[in-house]
């Protein structure tokens, strides 16, 4: 050993590790950061692992309620985004979603830093399939082939494309990335060496697409920069600035109050005080995207508790003769929103009528300038959504209804909607829609086309008084590139989306953000089990919730029949969900002279469940005939029904959705998808219909105290099953099963209390027929017992304590 030439080298080895570990970390939050981390998985070993109950992450920690630094918090949520994103790679593995492998040729290769980017040539069909970002598995063997595992193979992910035929795709193979895995060096090496051995033959499979995930590592790693950072490592609300509280103009406030209620006026009104985050719950059917637009007026029209006193102060101080160009920094200044707490709007208020120096003379007390199309001052809005549907529903209301000015009457604000997906009714406002008008206005300029559309969009963008955009696009580079950030996040359906989603729109610069969304409704769909157990699935806003933060509660429901509503109010909402003024006279049918079709009405049906046959999901067959005859029968006896498409049919399990459906379609032809919406409950969050039934499809009797009724006892899933109808809800099930669960017992009970529990007697067909005549069920029952006749109205039955539901046969449909 030269002892002489130990120390600075090893100085030298050290310095370098250091300056290697600090670009490492400081590029750690990029898109480059995490594809450093997946590309250097081994694909087989996660799938041993998780087929062993395990996962990417070996040691994953449950998430807490709060935490104690921004450091922790991207800590504690990175693991769990990874664990995610391998179960993703494996759920197209695992279930046979993604497509079959196909053979590639790497033509050339090059070294782009730490990277390899290969250049494959792949069939046409495949490179048109293929999208940037997607995760690829490369291997030498067929991976549906036995001997796969093991063989040479690396994760890669497409880069880009060139031409017809051939795609990029990005590898990290270095030895570094497999630090202290000996097998993990040498296939690396191996799988480098292969990559650069001329026309090497390979087999390709697309794994997932790895964008949102990106999208949300680099949001989740810009969180320390949050400006309200503390508020959501607490989860405590901050004491509130009540001097720099803004007010809405007298006009919009009585507008307003003529429209909404009491609980949707202090949900569009709770971000006066300048709190930056505000919850908002809105239960099915209490109005949460008229709320959403109520809250939209506010926004874009509220100003400054003191204007008066300042308006004085700025009249003795003519105002300047501003230039057209001035006008962005001086909307910034007195924008409300752009400053935390201290406002420079405070120190001097602008009002005016339009952009003229006469705007600034004051013409006008109640009004303060805007910059834009329209007068005065106005918040740069972006409205998420997990969906595009959901988001294009308030699109398209916004479309519809316009938002309040600050008189009080409603206008069109400019609109954009980006992203992917747009519905056609909404096309209108499409980015790509906008720019082409621009474009057509603007002909003749000397730039080039597609330079130009660039600088449309970045201008759409940035006038835009609301920007609308999936939760996931809002991560696209474009919303990176602007130069006027937003001032205010609105965020519907946020329980429906994982924490680190929800950063997503939140890191491009806002002060305020609205959370609405319903955390009693079902919550996000991880894939992960292991993520999810450790909370991944728990959304920003439930989090804060069940943290004791403040929640604008909506508390008055327009959507069902009370007698639909009432169970859901009692058992999910602890009895805080009153009925609108109107709904019982809005939603009573003449159905409804059968008690056994509606309201409420429970039907026992003696089913068996079944595994389908790729043992993925469960049916039942009985209750699929059943509800098809419930559907006839309602068809036959009400004629109108026979061509609404107001029934919907909804069912835990996809096997039992695909069951009805094709029952539905032998019953009634094509014109079947038209007529009768059949889904899955997860499907139908969000949507009502006038009848929904309800096949809950389990039928495995609970055994040593323990429920067998799987996810159907999940209190969320029953909750939105349960609250999609606004006239009828027909629950077809096998409730000595499902009795096992409290809460279908309960639901039993009160079916039970007011005389809709159902026995159905075989043959199924002629049941009904024999209910609506009043030979059977709760109401022949009850006149049997009292000896009068079918049709007589009865009181309520007493309620009974029955400990086995079932055991007691009096208790049920006896009259057979
Ligand atoms: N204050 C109100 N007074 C009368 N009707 C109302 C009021 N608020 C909402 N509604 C009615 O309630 C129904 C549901 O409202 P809206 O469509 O805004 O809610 P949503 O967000 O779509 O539903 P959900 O609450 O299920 O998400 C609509 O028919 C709407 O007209």
């Amino acid at each position: 050993m030269q002892t002489g030439q130990t120390g600075p080298a090893l100085g030298q080895v050290f310095a370098d590790i250091r300056g290697t570990l600090a670009s490492l970390m400081s590029s750690k939050g990029t898109p480059e950061g995490l594809q450093r981390i997946i590309l250097s998985w081994d694909f087989w070993e996660i799938e041993d692992n998780a087929s062993n109950g395990g996962g990417v992450i070996p040691d994953l920690e449950a998430l807490p309620k709060s935490f104690d630094s921004a450091e922790d918090y991207v800590y504690r949520f990175e693991p769990l985004v990874l664990e995610e994103c391998g179960a993703l790679m494996l759920r197209g593995n695992e279930e046979g979603i993604q497509s079959e492998p196909f053979q590639a040729v790497c033509a050339s290769h090059k070294l782009k830093g730490e990277f390899l980017l290969a250049r494959l040539a792949v069939p046409p069909s495949v490179a048109e399939s293929l999208r940037e970002n997607d995760a690829v598995l490369l291997s030498k063997e067929d991976p549906n082939s036995e001997d796969a595992e093991g063989r040479l193979h690396a994760i890669g992910r497409v880069d880009s494309k060139e031409g017809t035929n051939i795609i990029i795709v990005q590898f990290h193979l270095t030895a570094e990335s497999q630090a202290g895995n000996p097998a993990g060096v040498q296939r690396v090496r191996a799988m480098q060496a292969g990559l650069q051995t001329k026309e090497s033959c390979w087999y390709l499979l697309r794994l997932c697409n790895l964008t949102t995930i990106q999208r949300e590592w680099c949001a989740l790693h810009a969180f320390p920069k949050l400006p309200f950072r503390s508020t959501l490592l607490s989860a405590t609300a901050p004491d509130k600035p009540q001097e720099h509280a803004l007010v809405i103009p007298e006009a919009v406030q009585q507008a307003m109050a003529a429209e909404y209620n009491e609980s949707q006026m202090a949900a569009v009104t709770a971000g006066l005080d300048r709190s930056p985050v505000i919850l908002i719950q809105g239960p099915p059917g209490t109005g949460k995207t008229r709320t959403i637009m109520g809250l939209l007026s506010i926004i874009l029209h509220a100003a400054p508790a003191n204007t008066a006193g300042l308006v004085k102060r700025a009249a003795a101080q003519p105002m300047p003769d501003y230039a057209r160009g001035d006008l962005d920094r001086l909307w910034r200044l007195a924008s409300p929103w752009l400053s935390g707490t201290a406002n420079p709007r405070d120190e001097v208020v602008m009002i005016g009528t339009s952009h003229s120096s006469e705007t600034f003379g004051l013409l006008d007390m109640e009004q303060p300038i805007r910059v834009g199309k329209t007068v005065g001052p106005k918040a740069h809005v972006l409205v998420c959504a997990p969906s595009n549907s959901a988001l294009d529903e308030i699109v398209a209301r916004l479309l519809q209804h316009g938002v309040l000015d600050w008189r009080g009457d409603s206008y069109s604000p400019s609109i954009v909607r980006v992203g992917l997906s747009v519905h056609h009714s909404v096309m209108s406002v499409a980015m790509d829609t906008l720019i082409n008008k621009r474009m057509q206005s603007e002909k003749g300029s000397a730039s080039s086309a597609r330079a130009s559309r660039e600088k449309a969009r970045m201008a759409i963008l940035e006038e835009a008084d609301i920007v609308c955009s999936t939760l996931s696009f809002s991560g696209a580079g474009l919303f990176e590139r602007m130069s006027r950030p937003f001032d205010v996040v609105v965020i519907d359906e946020a329980a429906q989306a994982v924490e680190p989603s929800t950063l997503v729109p939140m890191v491009l610069g806002c002060q305020q953000v609205f959370l609405v969304g319903d955390p009693v409704q079902l919550p996000a769909t991880v894939i992960s089990d292991r993520a999810d157990k450790h909370g991944y699935s728990t959304s920003l806003f439930k989090r804060l919730q069940t943290s004791g933060f403040p929640v604008q509660m909506l508390d008055t429901q327009y959507r069902m029949h009370p007698r639909i509503a009432h169970f859901p109010a009692a058992t999910f909402y602890a009895g805080n969900l009153r009925n609108g003024e109107g709904v019982e006279a809005g939603t009573s049918r003449t159905w409804h002279e059968h008690p056994c079709f509606g309201p409420l009405a429970l039907f026992h049906v003696d089913g068996t469940e079944a595994i389908e046959e790729r043992a993925t999901s469960i049916l039942n067959v009985a209750e699929a005939s059943m509800v098809l005859s419930l559907y006839m029968e309602l068809r036959a006896r009400y004629s109108h029904l026979s061509s609404s498409n107001q029934i919907a049919v909804i069912s835990p399990y996809k096997a039992q959705v695909g069951l009805l459906r094709s029952k539905f379609d032998e019953a009634l032809g094509e014109r079947a998808r038209q007529l009768v919406d059949v889904s899955t409950i997860d499907g139908f969050q969000g949507r009502e219909k006038d009848i929904v039934i309800f096949s809950a499809v389990r039928s495995t009797k609970s055994k040593g105290g323990r429920s067998r009724i799987g996810f159907v006892a999940d209190e969320r899933r029953l909750n939105v099953g349960l609250t999609r109808a606004r006239a009828s809800l027909l629950v077809v099930g096998n409730f000595q099963a499902l009795q096992s669960d409290a809460n279908w017992r309960a639901l039993v009970q009160h079916a039970k209390v007011t005389g809709c529990f159902y026995r159905v007697v075989p043959p199924i067909a002629q049941y009904l027929g024999r209910v609506v005549k009043g030979e059977l069920g709760p109401t022949a029952q009850k006149a049997k017992a009292q000896g009068g006749s079918a049709f007589v109205p009865q009181a309520e039955p007493e309620v009974e304590d029955d400990a086995d539901l079932y055991s007691d046969a009096e208790d049920m449909d006896t009259a057979q």
